[in-house]
């Protein structure tokens, strides 16, 4: 069982790269076109050996995809394809000040990796390129792996939006949830690794520790330190257990929010 694990920054992939090797040391740094992977063991309670890499790509969905891609066809050439690959890093929850919302320093896993700003302008509002007759604006990881993975974390599950601008106001915030009723959290980066992810008929999935509230910009209130701990206890709890799941892809990848 191989997993790649993305993330933008490398303050997220030390944060993974931490959780992961509670059970296994580092074993190896191996450069990939643009990056370089972090290479861990853990060892499964059962199952087959897992190899965990992960890779600090960029910031941005389009950082994410050419790294994902990168790295992918990397081990692909070299017969040593992944089984999985992970978007990982911290992002914003939506209505964390909500009771009962998602919580700063909580996880969300997305059981949706929406494109939520990949459309256009137009008279009427936003139109995804979906409407437009191109592509696709949404990836679905495997359900039984985001049950499996948020019971095992404690994590909130719900659609993950990727946006290439950080939202920083409140009408942003809830044209967004209008749009998509089911935000849990936005990051940057989901939808890159999800696209690159689909191109290789490898299953995808999102695990992100809210920083901050989505809303009006103020970056003093962000709380990274305790969403990059909240990550490295995620890793940490579902790393070793990655091979001990199983699941199934959906070939389409797509659905509807
Ligand atoms: O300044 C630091 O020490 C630091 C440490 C780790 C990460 C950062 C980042 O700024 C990471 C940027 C990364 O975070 C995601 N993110 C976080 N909050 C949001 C948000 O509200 N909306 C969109 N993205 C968010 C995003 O994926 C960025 O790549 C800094």
């Amino acid at each position: 069982m191989r997993v790649l694990i993305v993330t933008a920054v490398s303050a997220e992939r030390d944060a993974v790269v931490r959780g992961v090797g509670a059970t296994a040391p580092e074993v190896a740094e191996l450069p990939v076109p643009g990056g370089v992977l972090h290479r861990l063991s853990p060892a499964p309670p059962a199952g087959p050996p897992l190899t965990v890499d992960v890779l600090a790509a960029g910031v941005g969905p389009a950082a994410a995809a050419a790294g994902t891609a990168a790295a992918l066809t990397a081990a692909a050439i070299a017969h040593t394809p992944y089984d999985l690959a992970v978007s990982a890093g911290i992002g914003g929850g939506f209505g964390t000040a909500r009771p009962g919302a998602v919580r700063l320093g909580s996880v969300v896993v997305a059981d949706a990796i929406v494109a939520a700003d990949l459309g256009a302008e137009t008279p009427d509002g936003f139109t995804a390129v979906t409407d437009l007759g191109f592509g696709t604006v949404e990836h679905l990881p495997p359900a039984p792996l985001v049950a499996a993975v948020a019971e095992a974390t404690d994590a909130v599950r719900g659609t993950v939006l990727t946006v290439s601008t950080v939202t920083g106001s409140a009408e942003r915030a809830t044209e967004l949830l209008r749009r998509h009723p089911r935000a849990a959290a936005e990051a940057m980066e989901g939808f890159g690794v999800a696209e690159a992810a689909a191109a290789q008929s490898v299953p995808v999935l999102e695990v992100r520790a809210v920083s901050n509230a989505v809303g009006p910009r103020d970056r003093a209130a962000w709380r990274i330190r305790e969403a990059l701990d909240a990550l490295t206890g995620a890793f940490g709890t579902l790393a070793p257990r990655l091979g001990t799941w199983t699941w199934t892809s959906d070939p389409e990848g797509t659905g509807s929010d």
